[in-house]
C-alpha cells in the first residue's frame, strides 16, 4: 500500500447505519479504504450493496436524525465524520466534487446552465462576475461543450442527456477539487456517450491529479476506466485489487460470480450466467459470518471464516473470508433452479 501520508482520503472502520423502526442497521459496515492522487478507484457491486451510502457518507449527505455514521474519513488533517453542515458546505464543491447518475434531477431546471456553474465559483472563490463568466466558458469548453456561449444561456431541458452530464462534470470540477466522486455517472447514457464521458473523467484525472471514486455496477466501465477496484457486497468490501489483477485473478466468489455474469463479446455462443439470489435487505444482513455464503450454498460452512477478515493475497490484493480457497462454481446441470441458470466454469 502507498505511504499513508500520501493518501488523499483515508477511510477507517466506517459504519453508516440507517434507522429502521427503533434500530439502526449498517448499510456500510466497517469499511477501510484509501484514495490517492492520480487514481480512479472503482467501487463495484450489485444494487443495494452500499456503494451510494459510502459516497454520501464521504460528503455528509445524510439526515443525522435517521442516520448514524461512525469511524474515520481522514481528509486533509481532519475527520469528515461528524462535521456540521456549515463545514461540509465548504468542502463540497471545493474539495470534493460530486457527479450524480441523473443529471436532470441534479441540475436546477429554472437556472441557466452557465449560472449553475458560476454559482459554485461564487460560493468558493473570490472571482468577480466577469472572471467567473470567463472561467465558466473555459470549463464548458474543457468538458466538450461545442458552443460554450450558447450553452451558458441554455436551461438543462434544452440539452441532451450527454450534454447535461457534461454540465454536471463542469460543476464538479469548477473549483479543481482534489477529490471527485462519480456515482453511476454514465448509467443513464447510451453506450457511445458513455465512452466519451468516461474518457473525459480519465483526462480530468490525468490533467488535475485528482483522485476519483467511480461508483458503478458495470464491470465494463471498471475495466475501461479504473486503476484500482473495491468490490462491495452487503455493506462490506469483499475484494480489493489493482484493476488488471482483479480481472486476471479474481478470487472472492462474489467477484468471480460478477465477472462470470458479464456478457463476453468474444464468446457469443456462451449462456449469460446469472448470480442466484439477491443482496439482502438491511434488516436481513447477517451480523457476522460470510455474507455471501447463502448465495453459494454448495460450499460447506467449514470453508467460511466465523469472523471473516481481509487476507492479503498479493501486492495490494485483498480478499475477505477463506471461502475463496475452496470456491468452485456449481455444476450447470444441478444448478438450474427457478428458471435461473447459475454460474458455472
Ligand atoms: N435513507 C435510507 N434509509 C434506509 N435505508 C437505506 C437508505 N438509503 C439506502 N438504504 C438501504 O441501504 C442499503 C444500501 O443502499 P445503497 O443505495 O447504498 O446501495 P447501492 O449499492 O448504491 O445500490 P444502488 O446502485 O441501487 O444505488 C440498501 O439496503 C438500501 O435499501
Amino acid at each position: 500500500m502507498p505511504d499513508e501520508t500520501t493518501h488523499l482520503l483515508d477511510i477507517q472502520h466506517l459504519h453508516t447505519g440507517f434507522r429502521v423502526g427503533d434500530a439502526f442497521y449498517d448499510a456500510v459496515d466497517d469499511i477501510n479504504l484509501t484514495l490517492d492522487k492520480n487514481e480512479i478507484l472503482a467501487i463495484v457491486g450489485e444494487s443495494g450493496s452500499g456503494k451510494s451510502t459510502l459516497a454520501t457518507s464521504i460528503i455528509g449527505l445524510h439526515n443525522p436524525k435517521n442516520t448514524r455514521v461512525r469511524g474515520t474519513i481522514a481528509y486533509n488533517g481532519q475527520n469528515l465524520v461528524g462535521l456540521d453542515e456549515t463545514a461540509f458546505n465548504k468542502i463540497r464543491g471545493n474539495d470534493i466534487g460530486m457527479i450524480f447518475q441523473d443529471p436532470l434531477s441534479a441540475l436546477n431546471p429554472l437556472m441557466r446552465c452557465g449560472d449553475q456553474i458560476a454559482e459554485t465559483l461564487k460560493y468558493h472563490t473570490k472571482l468577480n462576475k466577469q472572471e467567473r463568466k470567463e472561467h465558466v466558458l473555459a470549463i464548458l469548453e474543457r468538458v466538450g461543450i461545442p458552443n460554450p456561449k450558447l450553452t451558458y444561456r441554455q436551461y438543462p431541458h434544452e440539452l441532451s442527456g450527454g450534454m447535461r452530464q457534461r454540465i454536471i462534470i463542469a460543476i464538479a470540477i469548477a473549483c479543481k477539487p482534489p477529490i471527485i466522486i462519480a456515482d453511476e455517472p454514465t448509467t443513464a447514457l447510451d453506450v457511445t456517450i458513455q465512452a466519451q464521458i468516461l474518457d473525459l473523467l480519465e483526462d480530468i484525472e490525468k490533467e488535475t491529479g485528482s483522485g476519483i471514486i467511480l461508483i458503478t455496477h458495470d464491470l465494463g466501465v471498471v475495466a475501461e476506466t479504473a486503476d484500482r477496484v473495491a468490490v462491495m457486497y452487503s455493506g462490506q468490501i469483499v475484494e480489493e485489487a489493482p484493476v488488471n489483477e482483479l480481472f486476471a485473478h479474481p478470487l472472492h466468489p462474489y467477484t468471480r460470480s460478477l465477472l462470470n455474469s458479464m456478457p463476453q463479446l468474444d464468446n457469443v455462443e456462451d449462456k449469460l450466467h446469472v448470480i442466484q439470489g439477491t443482496v439482502p435487505s438491511l434488516k436481513d444482513m447477517q451480523p457476522d459470518g460470510c455474507r455471501f455464503a447463502p448465495r453459494i450454498p454448495w460450499i460447506p460452512a467449514s470453508a467460511h471464516e466465523a469472523h471473516p477478515t481481509m487476507h492479503e493475497v498479493g501486492p495490494n490484493h485483498y480478499v475477505r473470508c477463506t471461502c475463496y480457497k475452496t470456491f468452485h462454481f456449481q455444476d450447470a446441470l444441478s444448478s438450474v433452479e427457478g428458471g435461473i441458470v447459475n454460474v458455472t466454469d
